[in-house]
């Protein structure tokens, strides 16, 4: 099940990525809206982070292209990638700050003075993430919700117009997961589309408009409510079934299953 997209941010087309021979995606061809959040979803080792990466063009394809368009005013659509949170150096020796700051800088201008302008676009970008307290804290000395944040809020920094994320929530708590969720929903209704690689079946009805769902192959690409009650997401997951039925029911019953987050008061 592939729906066809007429006004897309992103085509895949017959894309192939493998590393040492061995294909990690196969062949997928699928275009995806503008202005939603896609989530990107299927069993460890299903490709979703290659798919993530292909567009970045951090992997060398073996076959097909990734085009991604431009935006409505026809200037090129800029992309920010949060990498999965394992393949961060979170010990490296540098603040909050400085971090987002690196969200001003391209591999063009890395030798550039912040400007005036970049100062308070670093700035407003800590303040969405809720960090205004923690602009000086070395991120080595920030809890997982807290460092997620300010990777989203370098992303933001970047002023891009098209968001990968490559597991947000992975080592977060439930509380970070739902400001997250929020920073997400607010740049959405600013017009930014979002792409998130995610793994929980149960908050996913929660988060996402569009579901990618992969096995190396695509499976689906669809919006969401569609392909999540299709065949597909069994297909997609095999073995996972009876936890998909109880998802199921727990939709049914229209139960949300994420925890509130515990008031602090
Ligand atoms: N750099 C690499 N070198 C060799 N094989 C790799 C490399 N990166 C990924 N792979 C392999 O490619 C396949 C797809 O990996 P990928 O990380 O894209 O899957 P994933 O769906 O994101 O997995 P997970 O849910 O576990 O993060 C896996 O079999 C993986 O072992």
């Amino acid at each position: 099940m592939v729906e066809v997209v007429k006004n897309p941010i992103l085509e895949f087309h017959n894309l192939t990525v493998a590393y040492d021979k061995k294909p990690a995606i196969w062949n997928v061809d699928c275009k995806l809206p503008k202005g939603k959040i896609i989530g990107v979803m299927g069993p460890n080792g299903s490709g979703k982070s290659t798919m993530m990466k292909s567009i970045m063009d951090l992997v060398p394809r073996s076959s097909g292209y990734v085009k991604v368009f431009n935006c409505e005013d026809g200037s090129k659509t800029k992309i920010a990638y949060v990498p999965q949170r394992s393949a961060v150096d979170w010990d490296f020796p540098i603040n909050v700050y400085d971090t987002v700051m690196m969200g001003r800088f391209s591999s063009k201008n890395i030798f550039k003075r912040p400007s005036r302008n970049d100062k308070d676009i670093v700035l407003d970008a800590i303040r969405k993430v809720k960090l205004e307290d923690f602009v000086d804290r070395q991120i080595s000395e920030l809890s997982g919700g807290q460092q997620q944040r300010v990777f989203i809020a370098r992303a933001l920094a970047q002023q891009a117009d098209f968001y990968l994320l490559d597991e947000p929530f992975a080592g977060v708590d439930v509380g970070s997961e739902q400001a997250i969720m929020q920073i997400l929903k607010e740049m959405q209704a600013n017009g930014k589309s979002i792409m998130v690689v995610h793994h929980d079946l149960q908050t996913a009805p929660h988060y996402f408009d569009w579901l990618v769902l992969m096995s190396t192959r695509l499976v689906a690409s669809g919006p969401f409510e569609k392909v999540f009650a299709s065949e597909k997401l069994g297909e997609a997951f095999g073995g996972q079934l009876e936890m998909l039925q109880r998802v199921g029911d727990m939709l049914q019953k229209k139960q949300h299953p994420v925890r509130e987050p515990r008031s602090t008061k």
